[in-house]
């Protein structure tokens, strides 16, 4: 079999359509766009380019976008004010402060500060919460994400045998939660899971967020398998590349995501969806 590629890339322009025409009916009752703000703290050249990106694709759809940047020294205190300014901003619908946050920052401190109303990641515990007990909630971008790639494939979820390599809180363990809210039969596998290749052959979908360029092999891919690769690792040579060996794969996989165009478009995409969400949850529709 060959694979048919997923173009997160397309698809990401069609979700942003929909949030573009989301926005303007907002704009139209409330006299005001949805407002997105991102925190950086430091220099990070990727980090600065994708929040740059975030900023940029906010007003693309007609939103306020606002892009915070703080000197790589900023102490937890003055980012906890920051947020706490955010919070009580009428105006603001949506944060997100981009990870990692320099060391002497404490992540959990910095993520439990956002109104989890406001939290367009989905990292509060309260989302995270809500997500695992199956109410509503924001949903982490890169999972949501995900699942709109396997809903434009056609992947039928229901009893199908699924596999998350990676169990980081921003990733693997949304993304599982997701997979068994549709009924999947969902294995999380991570960096001691036994005989891994084992595991993933067993896989009708297989979702890699590990962070190890070409880990997955192609032999490790069960016939006709749906595979979304969230992983981004920038190679010796310079270029990006995902957890799964493509080319290998591509030739066992009825559908696979590439990288990039694959679910990193998706992510910003669904960055839109989510403060669109929480600003028409903020003002009362739900
Ligand atoms: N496209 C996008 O929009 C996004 C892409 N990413 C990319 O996705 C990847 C994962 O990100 P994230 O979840 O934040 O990463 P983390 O580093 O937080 O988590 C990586 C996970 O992979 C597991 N792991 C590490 N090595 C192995 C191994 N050899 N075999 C099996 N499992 C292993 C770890 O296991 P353990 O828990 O045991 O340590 C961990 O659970 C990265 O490449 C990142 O850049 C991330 C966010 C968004
Ligand atoms: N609070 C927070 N929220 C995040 O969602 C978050 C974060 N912190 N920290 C970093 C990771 C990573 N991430 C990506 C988003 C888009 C692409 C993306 O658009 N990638 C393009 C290519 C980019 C390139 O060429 O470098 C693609 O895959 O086609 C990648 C990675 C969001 N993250």
């Amino acid at each position: 079999m060959t694979a048919q590629i997923l173009d997160g890339k397309a698809i990401a322009q069609k979700v942003r359509e929909e949030v573009r025409e989301g926005v303007a009916r907002f704009v139209s009752a409330y006299g005001r766009p949805p407002g997105l703000d991102v925190l950086l703290v430091g220099e990070d050249p990727a980090s600065v380019i994708y929040t740059r990106n975030k900023e940029k694709a906010s007003h693309e759809v007609g939103m306020r976008g606002r892009l915070h940047r703080l000197p790589a020294d900023t102490g937890e205190d003055e980012l906890l004010r920051r947020i706490a300014e955010l919070n009580a901003d009428a105006s603001v619908d949506g944060i997100l402060v981009q990870l990692p946050l320099p060391s002497q920052i404490r992540e959990a401190r910095v993520l439990d500060a956002i109104d989890p109303g406001k939290d367009v990641d989905g990292f509060h515990p309260v989302n995270a919460g809500l997500l695992a007990t199956g109410r509503p909630g924001l949903v982490p971008c890169t999972p949501k994400g995900s699942m709109r790639l396997l809903a434009e494939a056609g992947a039928r979820l229901e009893g199908a045998r699924a596999v998350v390599v990676g169990r980081s809180n921003i990733v693997g363990k949304p993304m599982a939660q997701l997979l068994l809210a549709a009924h999947a039969t969902v294995t999380i596998a991570h960096s001691r899971t036994r005989d891994l290749a084992t595991v993933c052959r067993e896989a009708d979908i297989l979702v890699a967020a590990v962070g190890r360029a070409r880990l997955i092999k192609g032999d490790w891919i069960k016939e006709g398998a749906v595979v979304i690769d969230v992983g981004m690792n920038r190679t010796e040579d310079g270029k990006l590349a995902g957890d799964v060996d493509f080319e290998a794969a591509k030739a066992r996989a009825s559908w696979i995501t590439p990288v990039p165009g694959g679910v990193g478009p998706m992510t910003i995409a669904t960055l839109l969806e989510n403060t669109l969400r929480a600003a028409r949850a903020r003002l009362g529709e739900g």
